[in-house]
């Protein structure tokens, strides 16, 4: 699978602009000799071209999910299939074609994985939970527009793909209508769109008990096909429903939030897209301000986003060219995220309701692989005041730096980073197992994102813009030992750009001389 992190998705694209620039000098050197290609290829080639074009926004490609929709797209079913169409049976073979070929065939066997049907349906749910996360509008997307930017607008299939992934039959409707609302726009459609439309439409509006509907859609539908039988019969079926006088509702697929979880859930919400949603009362008392670490001489620029729980934002902690770095130590040792729960933490709740827990890959970076990573564990340690030795053979005071990017819409949904009961039980490895439970987070940003993409605590209102350079910071158990709940936090949706981010978890084993345990139970 590719849509899991943008990076993936990255090298496909740059495997797709090398295949091109060999089309196009197919194509040219054919016209040359006098030739022409079959006419689905050159079709092809003109889609690629004019998709091209539209997805460059300062010299840069739109890394938005609907652009990789595009991408994987134009992958699967078009260079995928391209030597059948260019040795179909009836084709000439020219030199031309064979020298293509060569280039085609070296440049698929550099890439470690090509896209596949799951990253359809991958980026096809992104897009759905972009949607819902940032109110995007369907018509809009429909026309290749996203936010600020604009690529190509999406195809037939590329609906359908969408349409499949859905997880209800209400949201179907939305898109199906929106179609339409399109099609009407454009005079020469072809007839078996109208019908695939309308009839997807109408059994739609049958699902969720709405036969009258149904009714009126299909014979919208047989104004322009009179006599479409298949058509007539789906209209038969609507009215023996209607007369029936039930109102079945099907449910695509069935979804549950408690009340407590749908109100983080629409905090959650709310804070992605940007709601500052504490008083001004609440907020006169954050202040930034040069920090105390370790070192008398050095300071740190620090900023307070919340007193209690302490969440932090240290600026100019990790210059460009570590971040790029720390990208590229990570890069050969990605691996799908495993989902949190594997501590069985409490990340259960919010999210769209048919998505992954987490959309990202990861690589696990120890102190002993660079000296890099160990350099930036000691300026944890001096910025926090706390310890982050890594003792492979007994106890550690820290985890390995985690580092991580997201996917297609790439998210992470609302969490606590802390095992709590669970950690006596987890099947983490013994050396962690016996650290203590995870009492602070650091969380190193490696690049910007243009659009989404932050770090929200829901319950305590706080929104940590991903900013390139810095890193957020928070403790999750309290000085008393305890716990903190506050500290559920997520990373939101990647609407637009590719979101790299490392982090330490800090385990609470080596940490009694340097956080002192408070003396009452609510201590902080
Ligand atoms: O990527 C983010 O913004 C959140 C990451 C996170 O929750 C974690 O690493 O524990
Ligand atoms: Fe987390």
């Amino acid at each position: 699978e590719v849509f899991t992190s943008v990076y993936r998705i990255e090298s496909i694209h740059r495997a797709e602009t090398t295949l091109m620039k060999g089309l196009t000098d197919l194509v040219s050197k054919e016209r040359r000799d006098g030739q022409s290609l079959p006419d689905n290829v050159i079709t092809f080639f003109h889609r690629v071209e004019e998709d091209e074009k539209k997805a460059q926004s300062n010299n840069e490609t739109v890394n938005n999910p609907l652009n990789f929709l595009h991408i994987i797209d134009r992958w699967i079913t078009g260079w995928d299939k391209l030597p059948e169409l260019l040795f179909c049976e009836k084709c000439r073979k020219s030199s031309n074609i064979i020298e293509f070929y060569a280039t085609y065939i070296s440049t698929k066997q550099i890439l470690i994985e090509t896209p596949h049907r799951n990253d359809i349906g991958g980026i096809a749910t992104a897009i759905d939970r972009l949607v819902d996360m940032y109110n995007l509008s369907v018509d809009d997307l429909i026309a290749g527009r996203v936010k600020t930017t604009e690529v190509s607008p999406m195809t037939l299939t590329e609906l359908i793909y969408v349409t499949n992934a859905l997880p209800s039959y209400e949201k179907e409707i939305v898109w199906y209508e929106a179609w339409i609302h399109k099609m009407k726009s454009n005079r020469n459609t072809d007839i078996e769109e109208y019908k695939l439309i309308y009839t997807k439409l109408a059994k739609a509006y049958f699902k969720v008990g709405e036969p009258l509907t149904c009714i009126k859609v299909l014979k919208k539908y047989l104004l322009k096909d009179p006599r479409n039988s298949d058509v007539i019969v789906d209209l038969e079926r609507c009215k023996k429903r209607a007369s029936a006088g039930l109102q079945k509702y099907e449910e695509k697929i069935e979804h549950y939030l408690d009340e407590k979880s749908m109100d983080s859930y629409t905090n959650y919400k709310k804070l992605c897209g940007g709601v500052e949603l504490r008083t001004p009362n609440e907020t006169k008392s954050l202040r930034c301000f040069n920090g105390k670490t370790q070192i008398p001489y050095m300071e740190s620029k620090k900023e307070v986003l919340s007193y209690d729980p302490e969440v932090v934002m240290f600026h100019d902690v990790i210059s460009d060219k570590e971040a790029e770095e720390i990208k590229n130590i990570a890069i050969p040792k990605m691996e799908r995220s495993f989902i949190v729960s594997r501590f069985k933490t409490p990340a259960t709740i919010g999210g769209n309701y048919n998505s992954p827990i987490r959309v990202s890959e990861t690589a696990w970076l120890e102190d002993s692989d660079h000296s890099l990573i160990h350099k930036l564990s000691r300026r944890i340690e001096r910025i926090t005041g706390l310890s982050l030795q890594r003792r492979l053979s007994s106890t550690s005071d820290s985890e390995a730096l985690q580092v991580l990017n997201y996917g297609a819409g790439g998210m992470y949904i609302p969490h606590v980073d802390f095992f709590g009961e669970r950690l006596a039980n987890h099947d983490a490895p013994p050396d962690l197992k016996h650290s203590g439970d995870r009492v602070a987070t650091w969380l190193f940003y490696l690049t910007d994102v243009k659009f989404g993409g932050s770090t929200v605590f829901p319950d305590i209102k706080v929104q940590v813009p991903v900013t390139k350079g810095a890193a957020a910071f928070w403790y999750s158990i309290q000085k008393s030992g305890v716990p903190d709940n506050r500290t559920l936090h997520a990373g939101c949706p990647v609407l637009e750009g590719s979101k790299w981010v490392c982090n330490k978890w800090i385990r609470v084993a080596g940490q009694f001389r340097k956080r002192p345990c408070g003396l009452s139970r609510d201590a902080v």
